[in-house]
């Protein structure tokens, strides 16, 4: 059974609350019970009306249990009594739907809280390497869409055991009243069943067209958000809407087709639960065997049970539609089969002598080329070291790796005598702060966006960090200053602003290992000379790592190592590079000369 893999899969949800399931199942029989009880109750309502119960003495079980329940009470009080008792069974049913329906809201908040917590914890915790391959959109849909979905598939399972809790109960009261009529019913349920089994298996289907859906749209507006420049300069707005709204027409025309399929249910059921009834009753009626008040309870009881079958109908249909989406947020929590990068256990007290490359090698993926091939390098401490190489060369692999944001795939990199994936790598990204181009700028205040470097950091310590960036004289400026919203991605922040907050950052973060990604494109002279003053006064005593695209940072950097093709093919200070009259001679004299001609 389907519904049985999906239940499987849901357990580890239920784990740390073992107990809430077990108390939903008793709670749910016991409110079925008193709701069972105060149905038979109009048996001996109905015998009293009567008044034939004194002397019925029946075979059958349930029948006599309700007789001796009111043996003692005097025929002209149970006109009283036995309402009296129907109405506390109906008190009791809604006091213990009630307990449940709380205690199911109680589990639900917490399991979706649980739910997307962990989800983002994967995202955030998972390798680069998993990330780059799979859509952003698709990634921000199992997080806002599909948690909420896996969610929603246990609530349905909890109605699920809700109503099969009511329906066993019914049951077992149904072959009390009468056996040969339950048998009837039964055949006919099975019958029922089986046709909107034809249902749950579209749903299913439709279900998983509905994730791809949700997954495409939210790709779509994701590339609409972040690529709202390009679109708008190149005039594509027509086309991008267009993609747009063939992707949400995809998910109207999947959500319309599960909804319709859902409508079919209902009448369906009922069409089909009319004519048992009938039948039943005709049958019963043809046979004689039963007493009209046993018949009429009977009836009765089937009539409650048919909303309960409704619902456990509806309950497998919904859970079908609903796999789909607990099995792609359970397959993204499964960490079995994703890379992470693993924590070494010895602690980082501070960089003493280099950063040393020992024959390293990296691919992104097996079956890509190398990104770097046997890179043996040597990173001093407290000394700048520039990258420099055409594009794609592997400059910012190296960064990568440095960062330990993949792990190398041949090779060793240590830090002065131990292994890079040996060290502690919270306590190595602690004493790293990176400068880069494409700079992240959050949709807060500029305190905040500063503050990110270290939580901690005092007020003074934020305005100084401020003021060693040159970044204090316009924020003072702005409208509330350090308060100052500065709007999506820093959207209210020029590029030269948005690069010295970046930098009041990791001064703030005081460093020891810095890394700076040079921006390729211009900025005005100004904040061009304010930022490269201030990175030259930072970076004194610490160890630089430069991509270097500035003339300054490559005539300062104390060595200069040139990268191509995932290869070194030279390194040393600018004037042995110069005199060795190779490729980064080639590129002095072509790329840089020309910025100062
Ligand atoms: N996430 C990735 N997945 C797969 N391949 C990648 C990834 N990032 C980079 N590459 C590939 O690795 C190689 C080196 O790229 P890298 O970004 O290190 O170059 P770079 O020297 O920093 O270039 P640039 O100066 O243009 O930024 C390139 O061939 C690139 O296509």
């Amino acid at each position: 059974m389907k519904e049985a893999q999906t239940i499987r899969q849901l357990l580890p949800l239920l784990k740390p609350y073992p107990w809430v399931i077990p108390l939903i199942i008793i709670l749910g029989l016991l409110s079925s019970l008193s709701e069972g009880l105060g149905i038979s109750l109009f048996i001996p309502f109905l015998q009293s009306l009567e008044q034939t119960t004194s002397q019925s003495v029946s075979s059958n079980l349930l029948l006599n249990f309700l007789n001796q329940l009111f043996i003692y009470v005097p025929s002209n009080h149970r006109l009283l009594i036995i309402p009296l008792c129907i109405f506390g069974s109906v008190l009791l049913k809604n006091c213990l739907s009630y307990s449940n329906a709380i205690l199911f809201s109680w589990l639900y908040s917490h399991i979706s809280y649980r739910l997307r917590s962990s989800v983002f914890k994967q995202l955030l915790n998972v390798s680069y390497g998993f990330l780059d391959s799979h859509q952003s959109g698709k990634l921000l849909n199992t997080l806002a869409t599909e948690t909420w979905r896996a969610c929603d598939a246990l609530s349905v399972l909890v109605d699920l055991i809700i109503s099969a809790c009511t329906v066993f109960v019914f049951v077992m009261l149904l072959l009390l009243v009468s056996w040969q009529l339950t048998l009837l019913v039964a055949v006919a349920l099975i019958l029922i069943s089986f046709s909107i089994q034809q249902v749950s298996r579209q749903a299913k289907q439709l279900g998983k067209q509905a994730v791809q859906a949700n997954d495409h749209l939210a790709n779509r507006m994701l590339e609409g958000f972040y690529g709202m420049r390009l679109i708008r300069a190149f005039g594509q707005e027509s086309y991008e809407q267009k993609r747009f709204d063939q992707a949400s027409a995809q998910v109207r025309n999947t959500s319309m087709k599960l909804d319709q399929l859902y409508a079919t249910i209902e009448p369906l059921s009922e069409v089909l639960s009319a004519a048992l009834l009938l039948c039943i009753l005709v049958i019963a009626l043809l046979q004689d065997r039963a007493t009209l008040p046993t018949l009429l309870t009977f009836i009765f009881i089937l009539y409650r049970l048919q909303p309960k079958v409704k619902q456990l109908d509806s309950a497998r249909v919904n859970l079908n539609a609903l796999i789909p989406s607990v099995e792609d947020v359970m397959s993204f929590l499964d960490c079995s089969d994703k890379p992470y990068i693993r924590s070494g256990r010895t602690s980082f007290k501070g960089l003493k002598q280099a950063i040393y490359f020992e024959s390293v090698s990296f691919r992104y993926n097996p079956l890509d080329k190398p990104a770097l091939r046997n890179v043996s390098i040597q990173i001093p401490r407290a000394k700048t070291t520039a990258l420099v190489g055409s594009s794609g060369a592997g400059k910012s692999t190296l960064i990568n790796l440095i960062c330990r944001f993949y792990d190398i795939t041949e090779g060793e990199i240590y830090v002065d005598d131990c292994p890079l994936r040996q060290l502690h790598l919270a306590d190595w990204r602690s004493r790293i702060a990176i400068v880069s181009q494409d700079i992240h700028i959050f949709n807060t205040t500029v305190r905040e966006n500063i503050t990110y470097g270290r939580l901690e950091a005092t007020e003074d310590e934020i305005i100084a960090a401020a003021r060693q960036a040159h970044a204090q004289e316009f924020i003072s400026n702005l409208p509330q200053g350090y308060d100052t919203q500065v709007g999506d991605q820093g959207i209210r922040l020029s590029g030269g602003q948005r690069q010295r907050i970046a930098l009041a950052r990791a001064i703030l973060r005081n460093p020891e290992i810095l890394i700076l990604d040079e921006a390729t494109n211009a900025l005005d002279s100004v904040s061009e000379h304010l930022i490269q003053k201030a990175i030259n006064t930072f970076s004194q005593d610490r160890t630089v790592i430069a991509i270097a695209h500035r003339l300054s940072t490559i005539e300062q950097a104390d060595q200069i190592v040139v990268i191509e093709e995932g290869r070194v093919v030279e390194q040393g200070s600018l004037q042995h590079l110069l005199k060795l009259n190779g490729m980064f001679a080639k590129l002095y004299h072509l790329q840089y000369r020309s910025v100062l001609t």
